[in-house]
């Protein structure tokens, strides 16, 4: 079976290509390449051995997406492309809005035009809100601080709405924790363009000396040694949640969270990297960064139990595996 990724060149989108064709499904990619490298897919042919085939678009653009869909008989997509910075989405609000909107509902309405009933949406447990801990699906969403956020939960409204509208349309949406790490042939992993803004990939760079230090932000959050708490996953485990909701996927709407049900700290992150690596990490403790919330795990039973899916890698995996792709595989700038 053909499954549409749209992203597929992308952080997350490359390691479920891997996961995709590990499991026996042919991949059809479609990204604009405006956050990440052609070469990232001749990485993922070469860890499989077997093809992909790729179109440089917009998914914006309805006509050429359609093309692709009158080219092919696909029978799901899954839809990562969208700009993902938070800091970004406030100064630039249109841009996030338009992209990761009308992306969405383009290919929500091509899947309606061509009868492709399953459609799997990157969402994020940032539609949470500052909710209690563990979150849990059921839990009534909160608002975002910022425009990424409520394109996410905008986006989820939007795929309910027209899941309600054709009965015969399968909408699941994952609501990713804190995805970390690479694959472990070290190929292919997470290579932000500038300073990251997520915690590992900026230890990776103070790890391989193109930073000076972490800055820690804030150390007096609710938790147990003061910095903040998230739950952080294994990008292979995630990719692999992607193929058990693709394989379970059912009519209507369905909502999961991907995460380890664990909270790490800051700290203790940074521990974990120390350790796994044998490398010191320096830092400082500065302010808490604007509308960061003190702690983020998720509840997992729903996705265990009705996805026959668990994240499987620990921490240490997820260090070990980060370094390894950094080390060995980007350039030093
Ligand atoms: N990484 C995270 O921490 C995280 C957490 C929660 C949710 N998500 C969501 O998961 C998805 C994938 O995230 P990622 O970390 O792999 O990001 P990424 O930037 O590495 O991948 C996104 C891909 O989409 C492409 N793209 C963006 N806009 C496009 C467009 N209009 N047309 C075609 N291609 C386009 C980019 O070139 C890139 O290859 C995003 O929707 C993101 O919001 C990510
Ligand atoms: O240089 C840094 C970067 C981060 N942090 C801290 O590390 C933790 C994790 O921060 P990230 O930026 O890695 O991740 P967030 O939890 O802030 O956000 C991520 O997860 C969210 C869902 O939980 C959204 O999906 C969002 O888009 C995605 O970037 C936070 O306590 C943050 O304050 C630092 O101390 N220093």
């Amino acid at each position: 079976m053909n499954i549409l990724v749209t992203g597929g060149a992308g952080y997350i989108g490359s390691h479920t290509c891997v996961a995709l064709l590990e499991a026996g499904y042919s991949v059809i990619v479609a990204d604009n390449l405006s956050n990440s490298k052609i070469e990232t897919l001749d990485k993922v042919r070469d860890i499989c051995n077997k093809d992909i085939t790729f179109y440089q678009i917009d998914v914006t653009d309805k006509l050429s997406l359609d093309k692709i869909f009158r080219n092919h008989k696909i029978g799901g997509v899954i839809h990562f492309a969208g700009l993902k910075a938070v800091a970004e989405s406030v100064e630039k609000p249109i841009d996030y809005y338009h992209n990761n909107l009308v992306s969405t509902m383009a290919l929500a309405n091509l899947c309606q035009k061509h009868s492709v009933n399953r459609f799997i949406f990157s969402s994020s447990a940032t539609v949470y809100g500052d909710n209690s801990v563990p979150f849990i699906e059921h839990m009534g969403l909160l608002p975002t601080t910022n425009p990424y956020g409520e394109t996410k939960a905008m986006s989820e409204r939007i795929l309910s709405d027209v899941a309600k509208s054709n009965p015969k349309f399968s909408v699941v949406l994952l609501r990713y924790f804190n995805p970390v790490g690479a694959h472990e042939s070290g190929f292919i992993g997470e290579a932000p363009k500038g300073s990251p803004n997520n915690l590992m990939p900026y230890v990776t760079q103070v790890a391989k000396g193109k930073r000076e230090k972490l800055k820690v932000y804030g150390n007096t959050y609710p938790t147990n040694d003061g910095t903040g708490v998230r739950d952080f996953i294994h990008v292979q485990d995630l990719a692999e949640g992607h193929v058990a909701a693709l394989n379970n996927a059912l009519e209507g709407t369905h909502v999961y969270n991907l995460g380890t049900g664990h909270g790490t700290s800051v700290l203790e992150l940074l521990q974990a990297f120390e350790k796994a690596n044998g490398i010191d990490i320096p830092y400082e403790v500065v302010d808490p960064r604007p509308g960061d919330i003190a702690s983020c795990y998720a509840d997992v039973s729903k996705a265990e139990d009705e996805l026959e899916w668990t994240a499987k890698r620990d921490i240490t995996a997820m260090c070990r595996d980060a370094w390894r792709f950094e080390k060995n595989y980007l350039e030093f700038v």
